[in-house]
């Protein structure tokens, strides 16, 4: 049986808990004001010197509002499960998610690839919505640590898996754009949780595929 908000087993108050949890742990923003970011933008402009006015420029308060509304604004998905109808029992990893977040100190980009597992309990998740949990919670302003742990957590309490395992990869362009300039870097964060943080053979099995990802 295909459901597209709850985890099993089904007790009567269960439903509710979980639903609560996956508020929690991704909470709707509230909607982005588009006018404002738009005279906001105008003044940076001015503030920074350039002419909102010079041919070039005069569009680029709305484009640049809308760029922002983009980047913070997720797009909502249900967290469909289905019964582990065959008792599958080992790591299911997607591997080299693209994702694309906001660095929360500069409000620039960092972007990379994202490795998703979880070991199933008694339901498994539709796979895209692996990749749709990274999705929704890259589209705030974030550090690269708490989003890594976000999206464990979600799926912690959300499906009720016997472990999850998370691994980020990332390049911040506030590291590599400007300041010190550190082009290539490569900054790699891990969240574990359940067997596969505290079984070493699963641990160690979910690090390996994460590793044999493409990039
Ligand atoms: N831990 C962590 N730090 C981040 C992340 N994104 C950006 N930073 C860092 O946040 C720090 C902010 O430091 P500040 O000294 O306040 O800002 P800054 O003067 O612009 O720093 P520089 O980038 O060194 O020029 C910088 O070291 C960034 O590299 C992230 O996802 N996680
Ligand atoms: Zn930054």
């Amino acid at each position: 049986m295909r459901s597209a908000t709850t985890v099993p087993p089904p007790r009567p108050d269960e439903d509710l808990d979980r639903e609560r949890s996956l508020a929690q742990v991704a909470p709707s923003s509230p909607p982005v004001d588009p006018a404002a970011a738009e005279r906001a933008v105008g003044q940076l402009l001015v503030a920074l010197g350039l002419d909102p006015g010079a041919p070039g420029l005069q569009d680029t308060p709305r484009r640049v509002a809308r760029a922002y509304a983009d980047l913070l604004t997720p797009e909502p998905f249900a967290l469909t499960t289905f019964p582990n109808d065959e008792g599958y029992d080992e790591l299911v990893v997607v591997s080299d998610i693209p994702f694309t977040s906001l660095c929360e100190h500069h409000l620039l980009p960092f972007s990379g690839v994202a490795h998703v597992g979880y070991l199933p309990g008694s339901r498994v998740v539709g796979l895209s919505k692996l990749a749709r949990v990274v999705e929704a919670l890259s589209r705030r302003p974030q550090v690269q640590e708490r989003l890594t742990c976000q999206v464990a957590d979600l799926l912690q309490e959300a499906l009720d898996p016997d472990g999850v395992g998370v691994v980020l990869e990332a390049e911040h362009t506030c590291m590599s754009l400007r300041g010190v300039r550190a082009v290539g870097a490569l900054t790699r964060t891990s969240a574990l949780r359940g067997r596969v943080r505290s079984d070493a053979r699963t641990r160690a099995e979910f690090l390996d595929l994460a590793r044999r990802s493409r990039s």
